[in-house]
């Protein structure tokens, strides 16, 4: 194939779709039901600025109404078309299926570039924008739950979430109208991260499995394994920041729009982004190698690649000279359909997106049960129970007292005893629950079936199968 002949986002998605179905026995069909987007609702509208009308073009699309409410974040880019967002919204069916976040799947757009306008000024675009949907009920808390995606994140949120309170006065339940917002509008804790977490505790768990590692030419644990990450936005800064303050990794390369830096000795990601914040771009960062033509940086020999900025960034032009053994798609679809087949036959080790950047869906459904209970999150499951006997446990053994003693409670342990288990520690256990046991359904399917050689292929077998099995239930 040459780069004239690579797919659209589009076209790779349904490739990707069409190569699972082939393995599986539909009823006639069913298939071309799920493949579909349903809806996609298009606006332009005006807003007066800078002493002007501006025209904006924005989408929401709707791929699957198999549950409901439908969920997909809303997306800021200038590349925003028609074609994304319903590839990303296909993404969010049989993401949310593969985690089994009872929602079908949306997504949206608006084509503007949140860096040329001022704080003022976009949220009277969101909140135009916000006004388009809701009036169409494309955003509304039982039938459809937008959340942040590139370019959009709390402040967004919570903008939308009062923008559908204004419109819908009476109804209580206004908050669930959009996940992923402040802490102080309605947002649960652990969300703004939740993605990158959720990159991380993917690869714990990939590193659970000795077969796993072995196929993906690694050894060990991920201390000490080189990482190449690009884009440092939410996903990326927190993903590549968790694995290398608690798990060891080296930042051996972060790519940004500017271009890219490059450290064997590892960079300090916290730096580097506190570095962009001012500068606008990675760019006269002090330490480590600037490489202009940043893209070259993710044909960089290291352990793990974790894509974490936008679609079609490895494709037939790099693929084969991309030498990662192991790469966790953070972003959604950063490999074509025609990539993915060269990787493939490479022998490289993909975790699919739909499951390593789930963490993000998987919060936001969190929030969302919050939201609609009114109940603040914070009573003990079982894992907290447990933690709170080993922190009891550890306290005595310090002590070196028995059970029935009298003794006094350190400070510390005092405060995280009383305190229990709270609202982080819920959403964390419940996202490291969810990302075992979704990798562990691929997993299964992954090794034991002959004809399925990759993740991917596993992740759209398992979705598919669930999202089938809610229309078969349903009825059409
Ligand atoms: N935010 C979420 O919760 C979430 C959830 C699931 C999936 N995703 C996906 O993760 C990806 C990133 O989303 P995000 O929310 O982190 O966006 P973001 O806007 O916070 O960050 C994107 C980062 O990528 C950089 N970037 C953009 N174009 C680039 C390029 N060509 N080369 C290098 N760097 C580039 C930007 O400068 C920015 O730092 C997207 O594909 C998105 O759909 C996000």
């Amino acid at each position: 194939m040459n780069a004239s002949k690579e797919p659209s986002f589009r076209e790779s998605v349904d490739l990707m779709f069409n190569r699972a179905v082939a393995l599986m026995d539909l009823p006639p069909g069913l298939e071309e039901k799920i493949r579909v987007c349903n809806a996609t609702y298009t606006v332009r509208f005006g807003v007066r600025l800078r002493g002007q009308i501006h025209t904006f073009t924005g989408y929401r699309s709707v791929h699957s109404e198999h549950m409901e409410p439908v969920k997909g974040g809303i997306r800021y880019a200038m590349g925003v078309n028609q074609d994304e967002v319903e590839a990303l919204a296909a993404l969010m069916t049989y993401k949310c299926a593969l985690v089994e976040a009872p929602f079908g799947g949306s997504k949206g757009g608006l084509r503007l570039d949140p860096r040329q306008w001022e704080e003022h000024e976009l949220e009277l675009i969101t909140r135009r924008f916000a006004y388009e949907l809701i009036k169409r009920d494309l955003i509304n808390p039982a039938q459809n739950v937008p959340a942040p995606d590139m370019g959009t994140g709390e402040r967004e949120m919570a903008w939308i979430a009062d923008q559908y309170k204004r419109m819908n006065t009476t109804d209580i339940n206004y908050r669930a109208c959009v996940t992923g917002k402040p802490i102080n509008a309605g947002g649960i804790q652990g969300r703004v991260e939740a993605t990158g977490r959720g990159v991380q505790y993917a690869l714990h768990e990939f590193f659970r499995h000795p077969e796993d590692i072995a196929a993906a030419k690694l050894s060990g644990t991920l201390d000490g394994k080189r990482v190449v990450v690009q884009g440092l936005g939410n996903v990326g800064y927190h993903a590549a920041k968790f694995l290398s303050e608690e798990d060891g990794c080296l930042i051996t390369g972060i790519i940004e729009r500017d271009g890219a830096l490059v450290d064997a000795k590892g960079l300090n990601v916290e730096a580097v982004r506190n570095w962009i914040a001012r500068h606008g771009g990675v760019e006269g960062y002090p330490e480590g190698q600037f490489v202009k033509e940043g893209a070259k940086v993710l044909e960089q020999a290291c352990d793990i690649l974790i894509p974490a900025a936008m679609e079609g960034v490895i494709n037939l032009s790099n693929a084969a000279q991309i030498k990662a053994s192991l790469i966790i798609e953070a972003a959604n679809g950063p490999i074509t359909a025609g990539a993915d087949d060269i990787l493939r036959q490479k022998g490289t080790v993909i975790i699919p997106d739909m499951y390593a950047n789930a963490g993000g869906v998987t919060v936001s459904y969190f929030e969302w049960v919050k939201n609609l209970s009114h109940i603040r999150f914070g009573r003990i499951g079982r894992r907290q129970e447990e933690a709170r006997h080993q922190l009891l446990v550890t306290e005595l053994q310090r002590l070196n007292r028995g059970l029935g003693d009298a003794w006094e409670m350190s400070p510390d342990f005092k405060q995280k005893y009383l305190k229990g288990a709270g609202e982080l520690e819920l959403v964390r256990s419940g996202l490291d629950d969810t990302m075992r046991t979704a990798y562990q359904s691929m997993r299964e399917v992954w090794h034991s079936r002959q004809d399925v050689t990759d993740l991917r292929t596993a992740a759209y077998l398992v979705s598919i199968a669930k999202v089938a099995a809610s229309y078969r239930a349903m009825g059409l």
